[in-house]
């Protein structure tokens, strides 16, 4: 069994199951990948790149976990199936899909060409409904499972500069949603986690200092998220903890779409209120 310092979940929560994880060769998807495989999970590691796969894989096989590392696309239906095949060959089954994988640029929507926007729609809605048709094909409609989409804090607000992952982010959570109703016949749960601002490697490409980040940034909790938050809720919707909740959209943001009307923490206690600037709120 894996060793984990500080175990949130039961380390048999996930015993065996196969879980497969896009995007777990860095932030939310690797933090996922092994907090899963601290739960018993069998992990299938998907991405571009090798490299940071194989170190995710290395940090599980450290801890006694078993894990597989699948490169691909989620946009080349080549390469999932290629994917889909050698996981049945190495492990013979699928439990869970974790749709993490995507990413967009920033840009003034009046500055989005129709090829940039097309490029993030295929990244993050037509990437994520290939990863699941073919799941669902090869193994879930067989024998169930579960399906955790990571979208963003798209359906409920405006995110500006994000028009085009906005759209393909709302567009899973509908696509969710319907396939949850559909295929619930099978088994097969599917529900949504959309992050608020969640600090990883990831939001160093974008042009501000984490510093601003911090400021933009608007979680009533005075911090921003851990990939750890995220992972959790991942987890527990995937698993037999969330075995009764299908086609739910959960926002994991620190209250960040609370739509403050009237923002007047800074009169109440201002002196409280400045640790959102200095972004010491409590973890
Ligand atoms: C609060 C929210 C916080 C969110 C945080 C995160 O998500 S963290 C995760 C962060 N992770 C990431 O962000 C992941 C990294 N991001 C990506 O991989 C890309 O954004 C991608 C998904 C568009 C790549 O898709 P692809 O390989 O299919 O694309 P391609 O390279 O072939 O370009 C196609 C067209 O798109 C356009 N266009 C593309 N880039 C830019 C740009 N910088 N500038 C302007 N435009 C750009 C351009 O029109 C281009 O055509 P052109 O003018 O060349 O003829
Ligand atoms: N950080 C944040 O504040 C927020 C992030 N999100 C979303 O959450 C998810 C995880 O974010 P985070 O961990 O921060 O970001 P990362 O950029 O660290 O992780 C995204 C991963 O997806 C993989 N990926 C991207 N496109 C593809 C593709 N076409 N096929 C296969 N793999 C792909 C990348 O690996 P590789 O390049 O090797 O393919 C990368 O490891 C992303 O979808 C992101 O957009 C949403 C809201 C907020």
């Amino acid at each position: 069994m894996i060793s984990q310092t500080h175990p949130r979940y039961a380390p048999d929560l996930m015993a065996g199951q196969v879980a497969l994880v896009t995007g777990s060769g860095s932030g939310m998807g690797r933090a996922t990948a092994l907090e899963m495989a601290g739960c018993g999970a069998r992990l299938a590691l998907f991405a571009r790149r090798s490299e940071p796969l194989e170190e995710t894989a290395e940090m599980i096989r450290a801890r006694g976990g078993d894990a597989f590392v699948v490169p691909g696309d989620t946009r080349d239906e080549d390469t999932i199936e290629a994917a889909m095949l050698k996981i049945k060959d190495h492990y013979g089954q699928l439990d869970v899909l974790v749709n993490n994988a995507g990413g967009q640029y920033i840009a003034a929507a009046r500055d989005i060409t129709n090829k940039g926007f097309e490029a993030v729609i295929r990244n993050n809605l037509i990437g994520s409904w290939q990863m699941t048709r073919a799941a669902a094909d090869h193994f879930m409609f067989e024998r169930g499972g579960s399906v955790v989409f990571v979208t963003a804090i798209s359906a409920r607000t405006a995110l500006t500069g994000f028009t085009h992952t906005v759209a393909a982010r709302a567009g899973v959570t509908g696509m969710m949603k319907t396939l949850a109703a559909e295929w619930g016949e099978y088994g097969i749960r599917l529900n949504c986690v959309a992050p608020g601002t969640i600090k990883t490697d990831a939001l160093g490409r974008y042009p501000i200092t984490s510093e601003q980040w911090q400021m933009l940034n608007r979680s009533v909790l005075n911090r921003m998220g851990t990939a750890e938050d995220i992972s959790g809720m991942i987890i527990y919707l995937a698993s037999r903890l969330g075995g009764f909740i299908t086609g739910e959209d959960v926002y994991v943001d620190g209250g960040e779409t609370l739509h403050l009307g009237h923002d007047a923490r800074d009169m109440i206690n201002p002196e409280l209120f400045e640790q959102r600037k200095r972004g010491d709120g409590k973890e």
